[in-house]
């Protein structure tokens, strides 16, 4: 056994919560959230540094990169307790212990349906044969770890003397958190909050587990049955960044971690997050997957300390909290616009780095620097948005098998149709093609697909604009897809081709990693 007791339920204080993030596993659930390797090491890293008790790092046994990933996570992350998601199936089990073996705080999470649904059409078992599933799963892991987690999916479905029956069993089996998750975001608070009660009450050893709720957001109501599971006395969530997940998503971390904070005279609870690196978090995720936060998104989308009307602006001005129940800067968002330009120096700009919540090397600020100085040239001002492009661009770029090195593209009216131009390495060795499209977009992605020698489905092709003018940077995300394999492609340049050009070579290099990565 080589497990770390500090991080198991017992000494667990009553008014804490624990924040469980599975981002990297429930959240890359969500239709076209996947991330490679590197990028899941790299949200964990951030993770920690927001301060999640527990980083559930995926579904071992899935797939040769979901194994790779959560041992990669568990060789990185020092300061988080790191999950392995299975069935209660043993291979699973050993599958998960094997990935985590790296991890300063493993926890094995088995899980198992409860709800009549389930067990009749999905796993075609009695009640009595998933009882001693369920046990037999918990025991086995116990075996390896005292960290132990059951999930009884589709809780809320279930019956509830069952479910209590199952929850008492496999506590008496060696699970130190039990989660009882609403797997279909089917609940209502009163109603969930009730069940968390009913279980305090009818499991005799409840007191020797963390009650844990896991929410999906069918019905809108993913943050408010975790909070109503919370007054009802659980003592774990778990939650995503952004509420990515499965369906409509999960419970968004932000918003009950802030609902925690802002109404502690209400819950009376604590959790140990660093709810300045709340923003920073949400704005990782959405650029490592390319999913935009909606502008009204509650806490961390860009509308939610913005103040559009007179009086409410009046109000503010006069005191702030007549209209702000929170300050921005309490989740990571200063507001602070100091705007850069090309005789800002190195100080300036590693501030401005460390202010949109990266830590950089030396070299990589030199790196940053440069570029900004590159980019004040064509560009008068230069605001966080884009230095957070150029890091983006130039300091987490995956190592490239293709790389684009120039691209010039005819457009217009004329009798000539559109076409592009592209110089391009693949595999360190230059090709040129000249090729025709549609439109300019299309001639840009046709000729970079046939030198790349491969041209995946376009799914999907946004463009935005970084920063307000005309000589504004352009943002650019498409999404790629390849018989089972997606991926997600960013590019930004304050010449819209060329960001189209960037976005899709980053998307075609993420597309041959992934496959690589899971025929490994
Ligand atoms: C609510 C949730 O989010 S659960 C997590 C969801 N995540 C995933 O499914 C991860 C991706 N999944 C996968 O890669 C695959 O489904 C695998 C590798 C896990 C399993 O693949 P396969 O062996 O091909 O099985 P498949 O997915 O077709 O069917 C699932 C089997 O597991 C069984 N099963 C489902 N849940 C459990 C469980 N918790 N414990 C034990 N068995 C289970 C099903 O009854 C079914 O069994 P059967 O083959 O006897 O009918
Ligand atoms: C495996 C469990 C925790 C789950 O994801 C769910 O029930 O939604």
């Amino acid at each position: 056994m080589t497990n770390d007791d500090s991080f198991v339920s017992s000494g667990h204080q009553p008014d804490r919560v624990y924040i469980f993030d599975t981002t990297l596993r429930d959240g890359e659930q969500s239709p076209g959230a996947t991330m490679t390797l590197q990028e899941k090491v790299r949200l964990a890293r951030q993770l920690e540094l927001l301060g999640v008790d527990i980083i559930e790092a995926g579904f071992p046994a899935a797939s040769p990169g979901d194994f790779e990933a959560v041992r990669a996570v568990s060789a990185t992350v020092r300061n988080c307790q790191i999950a392995g998601l299975c069935r209660c199936v043993a291979a699973d089990i050993d599958r998960a212990w094997e990935a985590l073996a790296d991890a300063a705080h493993p926890r094995i999470h088995v899980f198992l349906a409860t709800s009549p649904i389930h067990m009749e059409h999905k796993l075609r078992k009695t009640p009595e044969q998933v009882l001693e599933m369920a046990v037999a799963g918990v025991r086995h892991a116990a075996s390896l770890t005292k960290n132990v987690e059951f999930s009884a999916e589709d809780a809320s479905r279930s019956e509830p003397a069952f479910l209590a029956k199952v929850v008492e069993a496999v506590i008496d089996a060696g699970a130190t958190t039990v989660n009882i998750p609403d797997t279909v975001g089917y609940s209502q608070p009163a109603e969930y909050g009730a069940l968390i009660r009913y279980l305090r009450e009818h499991v005799s050893n409840i007191a020797k587990a963390v009650i844990s709720v896991h929410c999906h957001d069918d019905l809108g109501l993913a943050v408010a049955n975790s909070l109503a599971a919370v007054e009802a006395g659980a003592r774990q969530i778990e939650c995503t960044i952004n509420g990515i997940g499965e369906r409509a998503g999960n419970t968004a971390m932000d918003e009950v971690v802030m609902n925690l904070n802002v109404r502690r005279d209400h819950y009376h609870c604590t959790c140990g997050i660093v709810t300045e690196q709340i923003f920073p978090t949400a704005r990782t995720l959405s650029h490592i997957i390319g999913m935009p936060i909606p502008a009204n998104k509650a806490i961390v989308g860009a509308n939610a300390f913005a103040h559009e009307s007179g009086i409410h602006q009046d109000g503010v001005l006069k005191c702030r909290e007549t209209y702000e129940i929170m300050d921005a800067a309490t989740i990571g968002k200063t507001g602070n616009d100091m705007v850069l330009g090309k005789h800002s120096g190195r100080h300036a700009i590693k501030a401005k780095v460390e202010e949109l919540g990266y830590k950089l090397t030396d070299d990589q600020i030199t790196v940053v620097s440069d570029a900004v100085k590159k980019l004040a040239d064509i560009k008068k001002e230069i605001f966080a948005e884009d230095v957070e492009a150029i890091i983006l661009e130039e300091i987490f770029r995956m190592p490239d098998r293709f790389k684009l090195k120039y691209l010039q593209v005819h457009a217009g009216n004329g009798p000539i149709p559109p076409n592009a131009v592209v110089i391009m390495d693949v595999n360190g060795e230059e090709n040129r093609l000249h090729n025709f499209g549609v439109g300019p977009i299309d001639a840009v992605f046709n000729t970079i697909g046939t030198i790349a020698g491969c041209k995946p489905d376009l799914e999907q092709f946004a463009v935005n604009a970084i920063t307000g003018g005309t000589d504004a940077q352009g943002e650019v995300t498409v999404r790629l897809r390849r018989n089972s394999y997606s991926a997600i492609g960013r590019g930004s340049d304050p010449d819209i081709l060329v960001a189209a050009g960037k976005a899709y070579v980053n998307a075609l290099n993420r597309l041959a990693k992934k496959v690589e990565e899971n025929h490994a």
